[in-house]
């Protein structure tokens, strides 16, 4: 990997003036339609954990099956977080942005170090033709504890390590409730993907999207398919930006509900559900009013694991769509492809 990195988008945008540079500027084919029609992402009401109500939950996991077959991504209802502290995570995340840059640089990625993408940064740049996301981020380890690096967790705002701790444990238990109900609605046990090392780790990524004066010419994030089993995103309340591509509607806008939290599902799903369950293919657009902040906590099968389609799934007679391999190589595969901008499952894994 190179060690060549841009400025933070953060600092081009704030020099208003005018275009910005050409490394950020996709060919017209490539470039977003900022307002396309709102989808109708479906919703998954998780109340039924709390009542114990058992049709509910049988309804609930019947959605949830037609949602990751048909979408590859769901909004989450009734998980238990209240909206008012959801709000309190989001605002910790923009006072962090809003800090100096030279603040924020202290915790700044290295990238001289391999696999040690942890930290404030950019987009690293690969290649020459690479067009960038007009995107920084704050990518921190999260779970398990022993892949924390502490020294990359802001000091500032002071609340922020003791305020994300205490989110995650809140996000972990929903998390399970998620994991329970992918499994039953595939038929399976509902702690088969909480007791096989699916459940491996966590990588939070904070991001911040700056305003910017030409958002039709740019990509917050290029299309990507999420390389993770799959992604819980707590999106910005005042601003949208997510589009996700539907083989019915085409791309659609997610809509912004201040009380969801949102799931993706990502490769690893498709994977081991035969293509079953889909990863969905997203991309982030900026406008030229506001910046934008989304948390996508990434949950990422245990790095020594084999991921492949589970064999209770396959049906005889029914191929195998996917080959196996160890997540780590997946996902080394995926992060060395990401910056190309298109979904690469089909092309690396398909047997
Ligand atoms: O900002 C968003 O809405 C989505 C973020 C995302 O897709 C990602 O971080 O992989
Ligand atoms: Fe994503």
């Amino acid at each position: 990997m190179t060690t060549k990195e841009v400025e933070r988008v953060q600092v081009i945008s704030e020099r208003k003036n005018g275009s910005p540079p050409e490394c950020f500027i996709h060919n017209e084919s490539d470039r977003p339609n900022l307002d396309p029609p709102l989808g109708t992402i479906p919703i998954i009401d998780f109340s039924y954990v709390e009542s114990k109500d058992l049709d509910q939950r049988c309804l609930e996991d019947s959605k949830l099956r037609s949602a990751s077959s048909n979408w590859g991504i769901f909004q989450v209802v009734g998980h238990g977080i209240p909206t008012s502290y959801m709000e309190e995570i989001r605002n910790i995340q923009r006072l962090f942005f809003k800090q100096s840059i030279e603040e924020k640089q202290k915790y700044a990625i290295d990238w001289t170090i391999p696999e040690y993408t942890e930290g404030y940064g950019s987009d690293v740049v690969l290649s020459d033709d690479q067009i960038l996301n007009w995107n920084d981020k704050l990518h921190l380890n999260v779970y398990p504890e022993k892949v924390r690096n502490m020294d990359r967790w802001p000091r500032k705002p002071e609340t922020f390590k003791e305020k994300i701790l205490e989110f995650d444990e809140k996000v972990m238990i929903i998390m399970d409730e998620i994991f329970k109900s992918l499994a039953r609605s595939l038929g399976l046990d509902e702690f088969y993907f909480i007791n096989n090392g699916t459940k491996g780790r966590t990588m939070w990524r904070f991001n911040y999207y700056p305003s910017c004066s030409k958002p039709d010419l740019v990509l917050g994030l290029k299309i990507h398919t999420d390389a993770t089993f799959l992604t819980i995103l707590l999106l910005d309340d005042k601003v949208p930006g997510l589009q996700v591509f539907n083989d019915e509607f085409g791309w659609v806008k997610v809509p912004i509900r201040p009380d969801a939290l949102v799931v993706v599902l990502g490769d690893e799903i498709q994977i081991m559900s035969n293509g079953v369950y889909k990863s969905v293919i997203h991309k982030v657009v900026t406008n030229s009013e506001q910046e934008r902040i989304s948390l996508a906590i990434f949950v990422l099968s245990e790095p020594e694991k084999e991921i492949g389609p589970i064999d209770e799934l396959i049906e005889e007679g029914e191929p195998r769509l996917y080959r196996k391999i160890m997540a780590k190589r997946f996902l080394e595969h995926a992060f060395s492809n990401y910056s190309k901008g298109k979904p690469h499952i089909d092309d690396f894994m398909k047997v």
